[in-house]
């Protein structure tokens, strides 16, 4: 379970997140929405506990991230936005360190991982320089390195980021028995159709709050609008905007 309430965080003058506050419940998969630069990866990065709030308060599985980041590091699986990965290893080598580093009993590494990299396809590329791989093979590592060490909590940004559709459905395959096994899940995308196929929940962040909340149906009968896209973009304040746009682009055209 992870449990956001009241999460502010600060750089220098730019307040990025302005008092977030919302649940994602064991065996729930909550879908964090919201424009470029509104907060979504600065909100994944405390509950992976990479980066400190400055003020309020995230939980995961019980463990406060302020006190305790590490131990929110030990239960949690964090895929970044961008890939953070080891260039001149091989993914074997890259997966043999996460074992090392999380101290995964060999026999159950090696399970998992020739089980996830047979899911993923990516046998072929076990022996080569990860920084030679193209981005989506990197994201596939970067995905695998992340389930690893059998997270009980899932903190995915942008995760199907350069997937080819049939990896992309691997994925929520996965996520979806993830979310059978009772593990939370908090997922940011900008591809609402996946939101909405995938997310039990979602949260719409706007400028570093939470503006609107609850199912998808529920979401589309609030801002009385038949497509996620159009609720989002009333949300955001955008539908006037991308219309103008539109319209000088085919005056322009
Ligand atoms: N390390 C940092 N230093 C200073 N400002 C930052 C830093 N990280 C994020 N910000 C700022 O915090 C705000 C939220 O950024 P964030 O990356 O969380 O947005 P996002 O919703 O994930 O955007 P995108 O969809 O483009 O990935 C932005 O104004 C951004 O410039």
């Amino acid at each position: 379970m992870i449990e956001v309430e009241g999460l502010v965080k600060r750089f220098g003058s730019n307040v990025a997140l302005k008092g977030i506050t919302f649940t994602v419940k064991d065996g729930e998969i909550y879908g964090l929405l919201g424009p470029n630069g509104s907060g979504k990866s600065t909100t994944m990065k405390i509950l992976a506990g990479i980066i400190p709030p400055s003020g309020g308060k995230a939980i995961v599985n019980g463990i406060d991230v302020s006190k305790d980041p590490l131990r929110v590091k030990r239960i949690a699986g964090y895929v970044p936005e961008t890939p953070v990965l080891y260039e001149s290893l091989t993914p074997v080598e890259f997966f043999n360190f996460i074992g090392s580093v999380r101290r995964i009993p060999k026999e159950e590494l090696q399970e998992r991982v020739e089980t996830f990299v047979r899911a993923f396809g990516i046998e072929k590329y076990l022996g080569e320089m990860i920084g030679s791989l193209s981005f989506g093979t990197r994201q596939k590592i970067s995905l695998i390195s992340a389930m690893l060490h059998d997270p009980k909590v899932l903190v995915l940004d942008e995760a199907m980021n350069g997937l080819d559709p049939k990896s992309a459905r691997i994925l929520r395959e996965l996520l979806l028995q993830f979310r059978e096994e009772g593990r939370s899940i908090v997922f940011s995308t900008h591809v609402l159709a996946l939101a909405e196929t995938i997310c039990d929940r979602v949260g719409v962040i706007y400028n570093g709050e939470i503006i609107a909340e609850g199912t998808v149906e529920q979401l589309k009968e609030f801002a009385h609008e038949e497509s996620l896209e159009d609720v989002f973009l009333k949300l955001t304040e955008s539908q006037e905007e991308v219309a103008g746009i539109v319209r000088a682009l085919k005056d322009a055209l």
